[in-house]
């Protein structure tokens, strides 16, 4: 199982878990999307017997931790939390909305962020997920990671995620899993660039579900003013939570 909010690697992580558990994605030999690998738990897209999928079943899910099904705060099924710094989750989704055809296109970064901070966006408040995931953490089996470490390690990330399911690859199907979860690799890949959205969904002269990638873009358009409302509004509630690294200032572009 693997749960994380709306922008923060999703798409990332569904791979990394398809190469990890799929020898035949691994080895190229197969040729099945991630969004079929690991479907989406609250939206049934292309339709597939979730039920009866093989084990370990993989779903990815943007849901709040109150949202989700019942036998997992038992502890029965794994949880993977990805968390990415809020400004670049809303930067990302910002140029997402323009892209996507079902979201509302948003004409600027300010109507945005007022909307961000006060959660009505797809999804919800971005806070109240973090917090809602991390301190309920004790009702499930689960797995904190940043996008931030993944892509300072993204080897150290493939590892942790591997342990915390009790998976063991050799060394090289490590290096395998580690090379094409790399951001260049997997937009060169068609079973995980997205490129096999259709147009009716997305409207592609406008952009790239793998858009850049990186952390820290939210500098290149984020007024210091805008940045520091965004501070305002979220660096005090968040200093219970461990997630100092996401507002690391050191980050890199
Ligand atoms: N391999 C790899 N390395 C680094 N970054 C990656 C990778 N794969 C996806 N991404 C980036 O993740 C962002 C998309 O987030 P999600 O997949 O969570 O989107 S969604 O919620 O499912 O719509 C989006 O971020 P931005 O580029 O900042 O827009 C993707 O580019």
């Amino acid at each position: 199982f693997q749960f994380l909010q709306s922008r923060p690697g999703t798409v990332w992580t569904q791979n990394i878990l398809s190469l990890i558990f799929y020898e035949g994605h691994r080895n190229g030999t197969e040729d099945i999307v991630i969004m079929d690998r690991v479907p989406w738990l609250e939206y049934n897209v292309n339709n597939l017997d979730l039920a009866n999928l093989s084990s370990p079943r993989l779903f990815f899910t943007h849901l709040p931790y109150y949202l989700v099904p019942r036998g997992l705060r038992n502890r029965r099924g794994k949880v993977i939390y990805v968390a990415r710094n809020p400004k670049d989750v809303m930067v990302s989704y910002f140029y997402f909305s323009k892209f996507m055809i079902a979201l509302e296109t948003i004409p600027d970064l300010n109507t945005l962020m007022e909307r961000f901070l006060s959660g009505k966006v797809v999804y919800s408040s971005w806070l109240d997920h973090v917090r809602g995931w991390y301190t309920h953490r004790e009702d499930f089996n689960i797995l904190f990671l940043t996008f931030e470490e993944m892509k300072k390690d993204l080897r150290s990330a493939v590892l942790k995620i591997c342990n915390f399911l009790g998976k063991r690859l050799s060394e090289k199907e490590l290096d395998s899993v580690v090379e094409q979860a790399t951001f260049e690799n997997m937009k060169r890949d068609p079973r995980a660039n997205y490129e096999f959205l259709p147009d009716t969904l997305v409207e592609k002269s406008k952009g790239q579900f793998l858009r850049k990638g990186t952390v820290g873009d939210w500098k290149k358009i984020m007024t210091v003013a805008q940045s520091e409302r965004f501070d305002m509004a979220l660096k005090e509630e968040m200093k219970d939570l461990p997630f100092n690294c996401l507002w690391d200032s050191n980050e890199e572009l």
